[in-house]
């Protein structure tokens, strides 16, 4: 059995759960412990042991320790993608990207380590000097989802070590294997014990002692909405920092000008890679009427060449579906989206493969409109609705008219549209010619409205969540 980590040490869990292939039910990745309430607060009582050490520790030994990490988790990038393909269903290369992303992501924390800087400043009084310097927040206590098993992991984990912080890690339950691999490696860095923890676990079990707990100074959660808003709620009851980072409906427009093979694989990139399971996906396809045809003719087109299978197998474009219970909400969505009007031109039917998983045909639904519920909620699978719109303001009030804000893009070859878009797009991430999900490591991840509560993760911006600011007076 995988162990829990904790305070430098693996160490059996209450009880464990056996991590499935979605590709394949009959193959079982391995058994993982799962922590209790009181292993948690162990882990977090070792990470608050930790924190005043590791807060001053040499920015060198913490630059070294990143580095190492990434340098590994590079090295592995094979073996780690089949392992993450395996758990998750993503495919290979989708799994090895995902890999090397985590990779990056150490490395570039690695070298953030020696960009940390404060300001000294005049006083506006005589004989006084300023100082503003960042701190490290303490105890980070992060709660991940399965989407994105070890690069969401890393982009929270990589910032709060480099920061200065301890960090209690909760992995989703479904997807304990890459983060556990992930844990290996750090455990070989360097690092002091109780610097990094993890306890896998039920959300409800291991995420609310993190939630409860007053040592965890910060959370730091990716996931859906309903149990976003219950952390941001528990977070600030006790005055802890907080950052979520939740769903999104993400609008793909298409405009009359747009090149058809630009918009065609936007379109399908964006709403089906990864089997449609990221908080970018675009699920709203607002087409011009004039080029709307064409799109769609040519999206089913290039939908029936995709092949649909065992997420580790050469030639696969679109994995399983996580679990039974997704692929149960998706193609429920699908029967709302139908009785509700839209048109479903293409797939959105369970495929059996050589092996027992979860595939489903990726599904196309047309002439929808912004106010069914299939464009309002997040469904977070192959699922994508078009809707048409009669002119760009049109089209960008559709985009805008939604509780979300996470990323909304554009496909046209005007820049009068574009550079309108850009300012007026109600995202976080505003994406012009290219699909609406796949961003850069380096910069900020995050949206408006219902989709990101808190500061930014990613990039030099993640400061500011992991780090809090000290301002020093020193009579000179
Ligand atoms: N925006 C995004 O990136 C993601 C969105 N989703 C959306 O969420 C839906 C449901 O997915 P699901 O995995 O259940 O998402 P959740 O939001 O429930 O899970 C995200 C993380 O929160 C944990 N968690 C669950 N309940 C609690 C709690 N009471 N206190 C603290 N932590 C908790 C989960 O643990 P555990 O899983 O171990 O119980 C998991 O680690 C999806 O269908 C999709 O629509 C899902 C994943 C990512
Ligand atoms: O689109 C991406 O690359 C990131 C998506 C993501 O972070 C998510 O789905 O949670």
């Amino acid at each position: 059995m995988k162990q829990l980590y904790i305070n430098g040490a693996w160490l059996d869990g209450a009880s464990s759960s056996a991590n499935i292939n979605p590709s394949n039910t009959n193959d079982v990745i391995g058994h993982y412990a799962l922590a209790d309430a009181q292993q948690t607060e162990l882990a977090i009582a070792a990470a608050a042991a930790a924190a005043p050490g590791w807060a001053l520790s040499n920015i060198q030994l913490r630059a070294d320790a990143l580095d190492k990490i990434g340098n590994e988790i590079l090295a592995r990038r094979e073996e780690l993608g089949t392992l993450l393909s395996r758990e998750e269903g993503k495919t290979k290369p989708e799994g090895i990207g995902e890999v090397v992303r985590a990779g990056n992501i150490f490395k570039f924390y690695a070298a953030e380590c020696l960009r940390l800087r404060g300001d000294k400043l005049p006083s506006v009084r005589p004989n006084l000097d300023v100082e503003v310097t960042r701190e490290p927040v303490g105890v980070v206590g992060i709660i991940a989802p399965w989407n994105f098993p070890i690069a969401i992991p890393s982009w929270k984990i990589a910032p709060a070590l480099a920061y200065g912080n301890c960090v209690v890690m909760k992995p989703a339950e479904l997807v304990p294997a890459s983060t556990w691999a992930l844990t290996e490696i750090i455990s070989r860095a360097g690092l002091p014990p109780g610097v990094f923890n993890l306890v896998m676990g039920h959300g409800s079990v291991v995420g609310q002692a993190l939630l409860n707990d007053r040592r965890v100074n910060a959370i730091s959660f990716t996931g859906s909405v309903a149990t976003g808003k219950k952390v941001a709620i528990a977070a600030m009851g006790r005055l802890a920092k907080v950052q979520i980072e939740m769903g999104g409906k993400n609008p793909l427009i298409v405009l009359d000008d747009a090149d058809l093979a630009t918009a065609v694989y936007c379109a399908v990139q964006g709403s089906y890679f990864s089997t449609g399971q990221r908080c970018t996906a675009s699920s709203r396809l607002i087409v011009g009427k004039n080029i709307y045809p064409r799109f769609v003719a040519a999206v089913k087109e290039e939908l029936a060449k995709l092949n649909v299978g065992d997420a580790l197998t050469a030639g696969t474009d679109i994995g399983p579906v996580v679990d039974a219970n997704q692929l149960e909400q998706d193609m429920n969505y699908i029967r709302i989206g139908k009785d509700e009007g839209a048109t479903l031109a293409f797939g959105g039917e369970r495929l059996d493969g050589p092996t027992p998983g979860f595939y489903l045909r990726p599904a196309l639904l047309t002439d929808a409109s912004n106010d069914m519920r299939i464009s309002r909620e997040e469904i977070f699978g192959p699922v994508a609705s078009v809707i048409p719109a009669d002119s760009y303001e049109h089209a960008l009030a559709l985009a805008n008219d939604t509780e979300f804000g996470l990323s909304s893009g554009i496909v046209t070859t005007s820049l009068k549209h574009a550079t309108h878009f850009k300012r007026h797009a109600q995202a976080g991430m505003v994406m012009v010619n290219v699909p609406t999900a796949g961003v850069d490591y380096h910069v900020p991840f995050g949206g408006t409205k219902a989709s990101s509560y808190g500061s930014r993760e990613q990039g030099s911006y993640a400061a500011e969540f992991f780090t809090t600011v000290k301002t020093a007076y020193c009579g000179v």
